[in-house]
C-alpha cells in the first residue's frame, strides 16, 4: 500500500508543482437510516385522516431547514408551486450551520436571498486565525475581487431559518405545513409523492401529498434517502458545543482554529455578544455530559491548550453548563437516480464540518438545480426529468467535491497523531499556510468557495507535502530524515486520494467526459 501511495504521490507531487507554477504565471500575466424501506407503493400505503392535500403542486420539499427552505423560495420564485413539509416548524437551536463561507455567500445573493442574514444580529467573518503550540497566523479571505458586502456570515442556524422560512412563505405559491413526512409513495418505480403526519386540534392525521417531483431535504439523520441513494455514512468525530459570552476574541470578525491535541478547536461570533466554541473529540463517543466527565475533560485537557484571551471565558462557559454535543458525519453522494425524486442538502452529501462548508453546497446545488429546472414548463413526464436530471450530480461536482475533499483532509492533516510523519505534515502544513501570498490565499480561496477549483486543492495539498519534505532534507538530509520524509508523501497520499476516489475521479476533474454533463432538457 505505502509503494502504490508513494508511486501515485511523485506523480501527484510533480503535477501539482507543474499547475502551481502554471497558475501563478497566468495570474501575474492577467493581474433515520435504519428504520427500513422508506418507499411504500401508492396504492399499498394506509393514510387515513382525510386523504391528500397540497393538491396541484409541482413539487414537494420535505425539510425546510437550510436547504429545504432556500430550494422552496427559489423554485416558488421560478413559478413553481411548492408544498414544504417540515417537521418542527419553531426556531431551531442546535450547534450546527453557524459559519457561512463567502462563496455560500455569494449563492445567497444568486438566489435573492442575502437579506436573511440581516436583522439577526449575524456577524461578518473576514478569515481565519490558526493557531500552533503558542504561534498564530492570520489567514484573511481573498476578497479583494468583490463587491464590500461579500465576506463569511456567521449567526445562530435557528435565527437564519427562521429567516428564510418566513421569505418562502411569503411567496403565495408556497404552502409551509408542519409534519412529518414517514413514507415516499412509489408506482412502478416512480415516486408520486409522500404519506405525512400532521395535526389537527390536537388529533393526529395521516395524509397524502402528490406532486410530479419531490425534493428531500430531511438533513443529516434523514430517514428517507435510504431509497434514493446508497448512504455510506462515517462518524470520524463529534463537536462538543458551547457558547462563550461577553468574549472578546484574539481576532475579530475571524474563525479560529486551534491545531490541539488530539484535534482541533473552533471559535467564532454568532451575534455581537457570544462565541461559539466547538471542540473536536475523535471517535462516536464523548465523554459523559450528566456525570461530569465532559467538563472535566474540557478543564483539564482542552483549556490548557486555548489562547489566554480566551481561557477565562471558556471555564465560565463550562460552569455554567450549557454543553451540547453533535456527530461529525461524512457521506459522498452515491445517488439512486429515481424518477418523481431527489435528494438535496445533508440528506445527500456530508463532509467533516470543520471547514464549515455544509451550507455553501447545499447553497451551491441549489443554484445548479434552479438552472436546470428553469427552462422546464412541466415536470409531469418523470423518466425523462430523472434523465435529464443525471447532469445534476455532475455538474455540481466542481464546487461540491473540491469543498468536501478539503473538509476531510484538512481534519486529517489537522489532528495530532503519534506518527512523526503525520505530524511533520501537520506542522508544515501551518508553515506554509503562514508564508502568505498564493500559499495562504489559494487554501482560503479553496475552503470559503471562492474558487471551488478541485485541480488547485491537489496542486496545493502535494505542495504542502513537498514542502514538509524539503524542510526534513535542507539543509542536512539523513536517511532517517529521508524515511520520514517518504513517509509523509505516503501518508498525504493515503489522506486525500481514498476521498478524491470516493467523489468521484472523472467527475471531479473531467466533467466534460461524463456523457450527463451535455443532457438536454426533455422537449416537451
Ligand atoms: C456540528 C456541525 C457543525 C456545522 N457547522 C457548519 C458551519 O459552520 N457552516 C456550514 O456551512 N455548515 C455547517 N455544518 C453543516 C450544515 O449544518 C449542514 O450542511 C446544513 O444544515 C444542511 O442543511 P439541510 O437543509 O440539508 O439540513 P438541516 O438544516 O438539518 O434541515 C433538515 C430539516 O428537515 C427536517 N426534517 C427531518 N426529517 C423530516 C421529516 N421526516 N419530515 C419533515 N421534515 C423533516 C428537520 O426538522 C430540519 O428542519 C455543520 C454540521 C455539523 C454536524
Amino acid at each position: 500500500m505505502d509503494s502504490d501511495y508513494l508511486f501515485g504521490a511523485i506523480v501527484a507531487s510533480l503535477l501539482a508543482v507543474i499547475f502551481l507554477f502554471r497558475s501563478r504565471a497566468k495570474k501575474t500575466r492577467t493581474a433515520g437510516e435504519a428504520t427500513g424501506a422508506p418507499l411504500a407503493s401508492a396504492l399499498e400505503a394506509e393514510a387515513g385522516g382525510d386523504g391528500s392535500s397540497g393538491e396541484g403542486a409541482d413539487i414537494i420539499v420535505v425539510g425546510a431547514g437550510v436547504a429545504g427552505s432556500a430550494l422552496a423560495y427559489t423554485l416558488a420564485k421560478d413559478g413553481r408551486k411548492v408544498h414544504v413539509i417540515e417537521r418542527d416548524l419553531t426556531e431551531p437551536d442546535r450547534i450546527v450551520g453557524e459559519l457561512l463561507q463567502p462563496g455560500g455567500y455569494l449563492r445567497l445573493v444568486e438566489l435573492s436571498l442575502q437579506d436573511c442574514v440581516e436583522e439577526i444580529d449575524a456577524q461578518r467573518v473576514q478569515g481565519y486565525a490558526l493557531f500552533k503550540d503558542g504561534k498564530t497566523t492570520k489567514l484573511p479571505y481573498p476578497l479583494e475581487k468583490f463587491h464590500s458586502d461579500v465576506a463569511g456570515r456567521s449567526f445562530h442556524n435557528g435565527r437564519f431559518i427562521q429567516r428564510m422560512r418566513e421569505k418562502a412563505s411569503s411567496l403565495p405559491n408556497v404552502q409551509l405545513e408542519q409534519g412529518t413526512v414517514t413514507t415516499l409513495l412509489e408506482e412502478n418505480g416512480t415516486v408520486k409523492g409522500v404519506i405525512y403526519k400532521t395535526k389537527s386540534n390536537g388529533e393526529e392525521l395521516l395524509k397524502k401529498a402528490y406532486a410530479p417531483l419531490t425534493i428531500v431535504c430531511d438533513g443529516c439523520f434523514s430517514n428517507l434517502r435510504r431509497a434514493l441513494c446508497s448512504p455510506k455514512v462515517d462518524v470520524p468525530s463529534c463537536f462538543v458545543g458551547l457558547v462563550l459570552e461577553n468574549c472578546k476574541l484574539p481576532f475579530p470578525n475571524h474563525g479560529h482554529v486551534i491545531l490541539a491535541d488530539p484535534s482541533p478547536i473552533l471559535f467564532y461570533p454568532i451575534s455581537s455578544t457570544e462565541v461559539r466554541c466547538l471542540v473536536d473529540v475523535p471517535g462516536q463517543k464523548v465523554p459523559s455530559i450528566a456525570n461530569g466527565e465532559m467538563a472535566n475533560y474540557l478543564k483539564t485537557v482542552v483549556a490548557p491548550q486555548l489562547p489566554e484571551e480566551l481561557y477565562e471565558s471558556f471555564i465560565a462557559a463550562i460552569e455554567k453548563g450549557n454543553i451540547r454535543t453533535h456527530p461529525n458525519r461524512s457521506m459522498p453522494a452515491a445517488p439512486h437516480p429515481t424518477p418523481g425524486a431527489l435528494l438535496m442538502g445533508d440528506a445527500f452529501n456530508m463532509r467533516h464540518p470543520l471547514t464549515g462548508g455544509g451550507m455553501t453546497v447545499a447553497l451551491s446545488d441549489i443554484v445548479v438545480l434552479r438552472n436546470l429546472l428553469k427552462p422546464l414548463r412541466n415536470l409531469h413526464d418523470a423518466s425523462s426529468l430523472c434523465n435529464y436530471l443525471e447532469s445534476f450530480y455532475t455538474l455540481r461536482k466542481p464546487v461540491a467535491s473540491t469543498i468536501n475533499t478539503l473538509a476531510g483532509a484538512l481534519y486529517k492533516v489537522f489532528s495530532a497523531s503519534p506518527d512523526k510523519a503525520r505530524n511533520e505534515m501537520r506542522q508544515a502544513c501551518f508553515d506554509y499556510l503562514s508564508l502568505g501570498g498564493v500559499c495562504s490565499a489559494g487554501p482560503i480561496s479553496l475552503l470559503s468557495g471562492l474558487n471551488p477549483r478541485p485541480l488547485s486543492l491537489v496542486a496545493h495539498f502535494f505542495a504542502v507535502a513537498i514542502y514538509g519534505v524539503g524542510r526534513l532534507l535542507v539543509p542536512f538530509p539523513s536517511v532517517n530524515r529521508m524515511w520520514i520524509g517518504a513517509r509523509l508523501i505516503s501518508g498525504a497520499c493515503g489522506i486525500i486520494f481514498p476521498i478524491i476516489k470516493a467523489e468521484g475521479v472523472r467527475q471531479m476533474f473531467f466533467p466534460a467526459m461524463v456523457p450527463a454533463y451535455y443532457r438536454a432538457p426533455p422537449a416537451k
